[in-house]
């Protein structure tokens, strides 16, 4: 009995003083005079987001309105203060103007522990700089180029798929069919495998693919533990994603790099030109020689830094393009005029190009772009991103000075609704991004891919990635919303990137048939 009041005591004992800590930390944001939302213990500001209730860019976007006229506002996740910039002025000069005092994202990495958690997403300071310098050129048009038949035969696969099911008056759900589409581009183009995710749904990568963005209850509290003691974390070897994931990707890159070399083969894709920054530092051939990567030559990228950069051109690519693709479907579903207009355009250009989807094709499909501008406004598929203060920072014009170190959050989602840029924000219309319209759009308001030197890197291999494969659908397809997709629709609390609860599930007639 004495012995249970002791340990009782002692709990009690421990409690109060967590408490107590929390309670000092919670007035952090007060003690340097930034305005902040009132945190209760101990999830801080952030309770339904740890209880896994609401999504974060949901409650980021709440914590927008209702602080919007001020700079900047403070949060706490547990006692952990995160600031959240709200003034275009103020979240300009982090990703743009004043870059060198936010240059990092303050993701956790640990090259020893886990090299492929070391990658341009999540590197900082030098490293970044360099490997950016050293990937942007396999970014070039002419590397897209020099992919897009690679692109265009899986969206060909994911026709062939999708008529079988339409012949068969099969209702299809199109989140997930659309994840399986960019698996195999970016498998292809990423790790030069046939992935074949379009014919076998539970084919091992895109079982990977989907534990990659699956958060257990113990990944969560892995996530929880790097997040608040990176450094205590460090020696025991945990890493972001669980190993088995990590384990099966470096093994891919692996197997196909020791291939290829073995039997001396080269394929267009992003692994080949990772071979060759492997091999020699530097991409072979580089007609695109405006970048600026030339001093960062010379010393080659590792093995394991090689897979990195493999393993993050997949996980940035193939969800965020699907769930573009998916909600751009649900909208045509849903306003059946666009659907009819997007279809339009897409056959002229089709027909101007012999049917032949070329990189000039897929340029003259302009309405087509004001379709996916105004999806990845309405739902963009990173609805807060980071960056890290590396410098005490003074706010221009106050007295407010964001400390080094702070983690700094961009209310993405909370700016593209918000009804001062963009009236009715809530309604889907491409007009926004129209020849006459687009050069209103006020600098700041729009920002799917980011802005600034950290800038999305796949920003033109995404847009060219969803065209095909939405070209492809509008071209062979009419589609209706199936009365299996619960409307209106529901946002995954639990996901990363923005996905619908229970799918999007649409009934498909081949237009030969209509
Ligand atoms: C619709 C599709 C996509 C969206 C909406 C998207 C969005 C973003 C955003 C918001 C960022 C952070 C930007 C910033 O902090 O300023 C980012 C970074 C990044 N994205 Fe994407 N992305 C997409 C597709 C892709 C694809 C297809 C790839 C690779 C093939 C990719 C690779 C990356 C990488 C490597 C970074 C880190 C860049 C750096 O820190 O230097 N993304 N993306």
């Amino acid at each position: 009995m004495e012995v249970s009041n002791s340990l009782i005591a002692v709990f009690v004992f421990v409690l109060s003083i967590i408490v107590v800590y929390f309670k000092y930390s919670y007035n952090y944001w007060k003690r340097r005079g930034i305005p902040q939302i009132p945190p209760s213990f101990p999830f801080g500001t952030m309770t339904k987001v740890f209880l896994r209730q609401q999504m974060l860019g949901d409650r980021i976007k709440e914590v927008y309105n209702i602080m919007k006229g001020h700079k900047c506002v403070g949060v706490y996740f547990f006692n952990q203060p995160v600031l959240i910039p709200l003034s275009r002025e103020l979240i300009k000069n982090i990703l743009t103007k004043d870059f060198q005092a936010f240059h990092d994202r303050g993701i956790y990495y640990d090259e020893e522990n886990d090299p492929l958690s070391a990658h341009l997403f999540s590197l900082s300071g030098l490293k970044w700089r360099t490997l950016r310098n050293k990937l942007s050129p396999a970014f070039t048009s002419g590397k897209l180029k020099f992919m897009l038949e690679t692109i265009v035969n899986c969206g060909i696969q994911m026709q062939m798929v999708l008529i079988d099911l339409a012949n068969a008056s099969k209702e299809v759900e199109m989140k997930d069919t659309m994840a399986r589409f960019t698996t195999d581009v970016i498998g292809s183009c990423a790790f030069g495998l046939e992935c074949n995710t379009m014919k076998d749904p539970n084919t091992k990568f895109r079982q990977m693919g989907r534990r990659a963005f699956t958060q257990t209850i113990s990944d969560m509290l892995r996530i929880i533990l790097i997040y608040l003691c990176p450094t205590f974390v460090k020696p025991f070897g945990f890493g972001v994603f669980s190993s088995e994931v990590t384990k099966f990707f470096k093994n891919v890159v692996k197997d196909t790099m020791d291939y290829r070399e073995v039997n001396n083969i080269t394929r267009k894709d992003f692994l080949q030109l990772l071979i060759q920054l492997n091999q020699n530092g530097r991409l072979d051939n580089d007609e695109d020689s405006n970048y600026e990567a030339r001093d960062a030559m010379g010393t080659a990228l590792t093995f394991e830094e090689a897979a990195a950069q493999a393993f993050i051109f997949f996980l940035a690519g193939f969800e965020t393009t699907s769930a573009t693709m998916s909600f751009a479907m649900f909208e045509m579903c849903v306003n059946l005029e666009i659907q009819d207009r997007a279809r339009k355009d897409v056959t002229w250009a089709l027909g101007k190009y012999e049917n032949q989807i070329t990189y000039e094709c897929l340029a003259e499909m302009h309405y087509l772009d004001t379709v996916i501008a105004e999806t990845l406004r309405k739902y963009p598929p990173a609805p807060v991103y980071a960056r890290k203060a590396t410098d005490d920072y003074q706010i221009p014009g106050t007295n407010m000075t964001i400390p080094n170190d702070s983690p700094v959050l961009l209310p993405i989602w909370g700016i593209h609704h918000d009804p001062e840029f963009w009236p009715n924000p809530e309604k889907f219309d491409p007009e926004r991004f129209n020849e006459g319209n687009r050069p209103k759009i006020v600098d700041y308001t729009y920002l799917p891919f980011g802005e600034g030197p950290r800038v999305c890197i796949g920003q033109r291999f995404a847009l060219i990635q969803i065209k095909v494969g939405l070209s492809l659908i509008l071209k062979n397809f009419k589609f209706a919303l199936s009365s299996k997709t619960p409307l209106p629709l529901k946002l995954e609390p639990k996901g990363i990137v923005i996905t619908p609860v229970s799918g999007i599930w649409v009934n498909l007639r081949r237009l030969e048939d209509s």
